[in-house]
């Protein structure tokens, strides 16, 4: 195991907001921490980069004891910094040379620059960066040690759906070299395209942890028929209808029927409303994802929660 976390709190003014936290990251995975904001993953990733002291826990990487000797394992770890703490007044290449400056060992700037498709960008000033170069430059900055794991907190947060994509390659790559990736995101499709395995977080704690699909799977219907009631229904209702598994009623008023055999879910839904003088507004059907299994263990939407 690369990374192994054992029973990690952190309370602020005695609330808990890493409570009892939990995990192990093998070799070469790509790891995702999925949570709402203000979940913990902030807070959770940084006691385990040893950026943060935690209240109780133990976390090691490869072997090595992050809470009490939190230098030596610096050696080993890339974070990614948050793009807004760049040095603003320094080139791209100047960046990634002072960074590498931190280092007893860095790799080539050339190779650095070409890899994460900054060449052009070498001579300039990071302030002139569009939003996916300076993402692209702090996880170059991340790697200028070649760690054999790297932290990237939120990494796409902002990023139009075109630099987000380029970025999931840049992560799959890490991966393909060989290392370890640990990253935390509030979107869905990013846990869901990019990490081997999941944790989904709430409040806190993990609730869920699998692959994307195990997790899926877990909810035993892989389908979802959504829709909104001008005024709403108990669920019970639609608990009877053929296939439906559960049914949930999301913040935002609709309801959610998950199902493991849509047709019939569909041919016992629409009478219904007919016979019940319903309109389906907006009613859509869609396979299961990650999202559904948030809205299932928590009641809420990962989305606007
Ligand atoms: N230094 C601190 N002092 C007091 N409260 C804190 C501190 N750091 C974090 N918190 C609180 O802990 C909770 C979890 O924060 P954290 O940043 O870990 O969440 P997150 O899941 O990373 O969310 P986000 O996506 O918004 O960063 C929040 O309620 C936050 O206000």
């Amino acid at each position: 195991m690369m990374i192994q976390v054992e029973n990690l709190v952190k309370a602020y003014n005695g609330q808990r907001v890493v409570d009892g936290v939990s995990f192990e990251v093998a070799k070469g995975e790509i790891f995702g921490l999925l949570g709402p904001n203000g979940a913990g993953k902030t807070t959770t990733m940084e006691m385990v980069e040893g950026l943060r002291t935690p209240d109780e826990g133990k976390v090691l990487i490869d072997g090595l004891d992050a809470v009490r000797k939190p230098n030596t394992v610096k050696e080993h770890i890339g974070v990614q910094l948050q793009s807004t703490a760049l040095f603003d007044h320094l080139t791209t290449r100047e960046i990634i040379l002072l960074y590498g400056s931190f280092y007893r060992e860095m790799r080539r700037v050339e190779e650095l620059l070409a890899s994460f498709d900054l060449e052009e960008k070498a001579k300039t000033l990071v302030k002139h960066l569009s939003g996916g170069q300076r993402q692209r430059l702090a996880i170059a900055m991340a790697v200028v040690h070649d760690p054999k794991v790297i932290f990237l907190d939120e990494p796409t947060t902002g990023l139009d759906p075109k630099a987000r994509r380029d970025l999931w390659a840049i992560v799959q790559r890490l991966k393909d070299e060989g290392r370890t990736v640990f990253l935390s995101t509030h979107y869905m499709e990013e846990a869901e395209q990019l990490c081997d395995r999941v944790a989904i977080m709430d409040t806190g704690r993990i609730i869920a942890l699998d692959s994307p699909a195990g997790l899926i799977r877990q909810l035993a219907s892989d389908s979802v028929v959504e829709f909104v009631l001008e005024r709403p229904e108990p669920a019970q209702t639609f608990r009877d209808l053929d296939g439906v598994k559960e049914v949930k009623q999301s913040e935002d008023g609709a309801t959610v029927l998950l199902t493991d055999r849509l047709q019939d879910t569909l041919r016992r839904l629409i009478p219904l409303a007919d016979e019940k003088k319903w309109d389906l507004l907006g009613m859509r059907t869609r396979t299961a994802t990650l999202e559904d299994v948030f809205l299932q263990r928590t009641g809420k939407r990962l989305t606007d929660a």
